[in-house]
């Protein structure tokens, strides 16, 4: 999990899942499988990409009544998805019962998918929050404490800005996840994400793991574009 590029499949369908993954042949992937390729396909696009030994971020950012989400939890268990995820403002009640449902619904024999909790979406700007949200402090404030929160339900981590992730590390912990969306490359568009960073910035910051969508799967060179995020990414370690 750790220092994976996770790329965001949002697809409409199958086909074209199929149609992006095959320049890749064998490479195994780190994917994520969203809300709008989920409601149209189902588990079995999960099925299939396990079979194809991709892991996979389950991002369905589940958020209800603690008895729904961990009911919801069970059965997704049994998917066998590597990373699922809830939104921290369901409240920790509700982070509880995502994860007894996850260690409930986990066959025996198998692993527990990791859970982690959206804070702020990275399509959020400070100002949008205070006005929208009526949360007024800073975003950096909101964010540290959904991680608290989310640490204190015993989840794995969060999905947050890449900005925010040197302060999570620090105050709560070198080795709760901190999964970051809004990766772009200098040279690309922002489009609805409000705070971004490079790669090179995420790894700098001590991110775990990176999520970019669109900027690999419409480009012209999805592959290119994959390996030039990837050699960013991990770049800087060396
Ligand atoms: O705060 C969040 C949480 C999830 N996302 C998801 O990540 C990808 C980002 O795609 P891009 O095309 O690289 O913007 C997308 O699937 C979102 O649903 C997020 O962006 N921010």
């Amino acid at each position: 999990m750790k220092n994976s590029l996770i790329v965001a499949l949002d697809f409409a369908n199958k086909q074209e899942v199929h149609q992006f993954l095959e320049p890749f042949g064998n490479e195994q992937l780190f994917v994520k499988v969203g809300m709008e390729l989920f409601y149209q396909e189902g588990p079995s696009i999960v099925y299939e990409l396990k079979e194809k030994n991709h892991q996979v971020f389950l991002d369905l950012k589940l958020h209800d009544i603690p008895n729904t989400v961990g009911s919801a939890m069970r059965g997704l268990a049994k998917l066998g998805v590597d990373l699922v995820n809830v939104h921290a403002a369901g409240g920790k009640d509700m982070m509880m019962a995502a994860l007894e449902g996850l260690e409930v619904g986990t066959p025996a024999g198998f692993v527990r998918p990791k859970c982690i909790a959206v804070t702020q979406l990275t399509s959020t700007s400070e100002e949008q929050m205070n006005r929208e949200q009526l949360i007024n402090v800073s975003l950096e404030q909101s964010v540290l404490h959904y991680a608290s929160l989310a640490n204190s339900a015993g989840l794995d981590g969060v999905v947050c800005s890449s900005h925010e992730a040197s302060i999570i590390r620090e105050q709560v912990g070198a080795d709760f996840l901190t999964v970051t969306p809004g990766i772009r490359l200098a040279s690309d568009e922002v489009q609805d994400q409000k705070r971004v960073a490079t790669p090179e910035f995420a790894r700098g910051a001590g991110v775990s793991a990176i999520v970019v969508g669109r900027s690999i799967t419409r480009a012209e060179d999805s592959v290119q574009s994959y390996h030039q995020y990837k050699q960013a990414w991990e770049g800087v370690l060396k």
